[in-house]
C-alpha cells in the first residue's frame, strides 16, 4: 500500500496479539461506531491492516491491526520500519483462555520492539474479561502482570515498563482504557488539562471532558479524578445527541451533518444533575456534568465557554500553550468568575 508522507509521519498505535484475542473487534467498536454483537461476524484479518482515523477523529494515529500471528524472523517483517514512528504498542490478552502462550508472544514483541525503538508506550489489554467475576478478574491481571514482568527481569529489561488494563467491548472499559493510551500520545496534554481545571473551577462545575465525537475517548479531563459512571454518562450523552441529530437534525436529501458548530445540548437529569455538551472543534466536544443550582449561571458558564474553546483553537493552531506574556497568570484565559447571586464578577 502507497503511503503518502503526511500519513507516515503520524504516530502510530499498533494493535498486536494472539489469533482471535479481540484486535479487529477493538478498532472496529471503538472507531467505526460497531456494535460489540456484531464482532461475532468479523472474519480473521490475514494482512497488517492499516487504518488511518484522521479524517473522522481527532486522534491523528494509524492504527496498525496486525494479524494473529506476526513472524517476526521472517525476512518481509521489517521492524525498523515498522516500531519506528510507533507511539504505542497495544498487547491484546484473551483472559478467557489460557493465556500462557500469549504471555511467550507478548514478551517476544515488546523485547523486540523495545530493542528497535525504546520510547514506544506498551500497554497490554487484558481483554473480554466481561466473562470473569471481579475476583477473577483482579487475579487474572495480577498473574499476568506477575509473570510478564519475571519474563522481562529475567531478560535483563526491567527499564521496559508494560501498563495494564481490563477492558471489554461489552461495556465502557475499552474507551476508557483507549482514552489512557491515546492521553499519553498528546504532547499537549498538561496544557489542555490546566484550562479545564481554570474552566470548571470558574464555572462552578463539578466535572469535564473533552471528548473525541466519534470513538468517544476522552482525551483530556480536569484533575479531579474520573468515576467510570460520569465517563459512562457523558458517553450515552454523546450517543444520544448524535443520534438525535442524525434522525432528525440532516437535510431531506440527507446532506448536512451530525456534528457541527452549533452542536450543542442540554440534559436535565432527575437527580438534579445537568449534562452540558458544547462544540469545541470539528472533532471535540466539551461535555460537563453540574449541579442545577450552578446552571442558574448559564451566562456565566456560556462566557467561560467562548474564552475556553478559543484557547483550545490558540492550543492546537500554534501548538504551543498560551503565553503567561499574553495572558494574565492568575487567570490566564480572561475568564469570570460566578458571584452567588448568578451575576458575574
Ligand atoms: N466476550 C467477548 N468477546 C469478544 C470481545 N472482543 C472480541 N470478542 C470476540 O472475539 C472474537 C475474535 O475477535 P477478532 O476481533 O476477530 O479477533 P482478532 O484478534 O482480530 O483475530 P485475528 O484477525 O484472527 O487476529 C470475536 O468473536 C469477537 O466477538 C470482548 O470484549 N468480550
Amino acid at each position: 500500500m502507497e503511503e503518502s508522507s503526511a500519513s507516515a509521519d503520524k504516530p502510530r498505535i499498533l494493535l498486536m496479539g494472539l489469533r482471535r484475542s479481540g484486535k479487529s473487534s477493538i478498532q472496529k467498536v471503538v472507531f467505526h461506531k460497531m456494535s460489540p454483537n456484531e464482532t461475532l461476524f468479523l472474519e480473521s484479518t490475514n494482512k497488517i491492516y492499516k487504518d488511518d482515523i484522521s479524517s473522522t477523529s481527532f486522534v491523528n494515529f494509524q492504527i496498525w491491526d496486525f494479524p494473529g500471528q506476526v513472524d517476526f524472523f521472517d525476512p518481509s517483517f521489517d521492524s525498523e520500519m515498522i516500531f519506528n514512528g510507533t507511539g504505542a504498542l497495544i498487547f491484546v490478552i484473551d483472559a478467557q483462555d489460557d493465556y500462557v502462550e500469549a504471555l511467550g508472544r507478548l514478551h517476544l514483541t515488546v523485547s523486540r520492539a523495545y530493542r528497535v525503538n525504546p520510547d514506544i508506550n506498551f500497554e497490554v489489554f487484558i481483554h473480554k474479561v466481561d466473562g470473569l467475576s471481579d475476583d477473577h478478574k483482579i487475579e487474572t491481571q495480577r498473574d499476568i502482570h506477575q509473570r510478564a514482568n519475571d519474563d522481562l527481569a529475567d531478560a535483563g529489561l526491567e527499564k521496559l515498563h508494560l501498563s495494564f488494563y481490563l477492558t471489554s467491548i461489552y461495556d465502557h472499559s475499552i474507551f476508557e482504557a483507549f482514552s489512557k493510551v491515546v492521553q499519553k500520545l498528546i504532547p499537549q496534554l498538561p496544557t489542555l488539562e490546566n484550562l479545564l481545571n481554570l474552566f470548571i473551577s470558574h464555572s462552578g462545575i463539578e466535572k469535564a471532558f473533552l471528548f473525541d465525537v466519534v470513538s468517544k475517548i476522552y482525551i483530556a479531563t480536569d484533575s479531579s479524578p474520573v468515576d467510570m459512571q460520569s465517563y459512562e454518562l457523558c458517553c450515552d450523552m454523546i450517543d444520544v445527541v448524535i443520534d438525535v441529530s442524525c434522525i432528525y437534525g440532516l437535510m431531506e436529501d440527507g446532506g448536512g451533518c451530525a456534528y457541527d458548530k452549533e452542536s450543542m445540548a442540554i440534559i436535565k437529569l432527575n437527580n438534579t444533575t445537568v449534562l452540558y455538551l458544547k462544540e469545541v472543534t470539528k472533532f471535540l466536544a466539551l461535555v460537563c456534568i453540574l449541579r442545577e443550582e450552578s446552571f442558574e449561571r448559564k451566562g456565566l458558564i456560556e462566557y467561560n465557554f467562548h474564552c475556553f474553546r478559543k484557547a483550545i483553537h490558540e492550543v492546537f493552531e500554534v501548538g504551543t500553550p498560551p503565553q503567561d506574556a499574553r495572558f494574565p497568570r492568575n487567570n490566564p484565559l480572561g475568564l469570570k468568575y460566578g458571584a452567588l447571586n448568578g451575576s458575574a464578577v
